[in-house]
C-alpha cells in the first residue's frame, strides 16, 4: 500500500473510533474545520520558510514540514468526506491542460 493510501486509512479509522485523549487525529477531527484549517495555514507557512533555507539542511527541513502540510490537508478532506482518490480523479482531469489555459476557462483569465 502506498504511503499516502496507508495515512488515509488510518485517518478513517480515528474518525471511526478514534480516542481525542490519545490521538492527535482524533483530536483535530472534533475539533472541525476552522482548527485543521489554521493547521493548514501554520504548516503551509512553515514549509514555506523552509523551502528558503540553505543546503541539504533545508532541503530535508522542506521535505518534513512538506508531510505536515499533506498530513493536515488529509485530515481535512477526511472531515468533509473526500477521499484520496476523488482528489486525484481531479488532478488527472487537468492532465494535459496548462494552468494558464484553465484558469481562462474559469475567470476570463483575471
Ligand atoms: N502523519 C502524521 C503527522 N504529521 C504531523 N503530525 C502532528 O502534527 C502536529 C503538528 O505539529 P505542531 O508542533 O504544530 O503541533 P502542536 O503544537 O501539538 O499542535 P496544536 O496544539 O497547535 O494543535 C504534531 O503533533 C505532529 O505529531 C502528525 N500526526 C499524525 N500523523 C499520522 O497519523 C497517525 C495517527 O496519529 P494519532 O492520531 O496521533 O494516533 C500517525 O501514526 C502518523 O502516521
Amino acid at each position: 500500500m502506498r504511503p499516502l493510501d496507508q495515512l488515509e486509512q488510518t485517518i478513517a479509522e480515528r474518525k471511526q473510533a478514534g480516542d481525542a485523549d490519545s490521538s492527535y487525529t482524533a483530536k483535530l477531527l472534533a475539533a472541525g474545520v476552522a482548527k485543521i484549517g489554521s493547521k493548514i495555514t501554520e504548516e503551509a507557512a512553515e514549509v514555506v520558510e523552509a523551502a528558503d533555507e540553505a543546503g541539504e539542511a533545508g532541503r530535508q527541513h522542506t521535505i518534513a514540514e512538506a508531510g505536515d502540510v499533506i498530513y493536515h490537508l488529509m485530515v481535512l478532506l477526511a472531515h468533509r468526506e473526500i477521499t484520496l482518490e476523488e482528489v486525484e480523479a481531479e488532478i488527472a482531469r487537468r492532465f494535459g491542460m496548462s494552468g494558464l489555459e484553465e484558469k481562462a476557462s474559469r475567470d476570463g483569465g483575471n
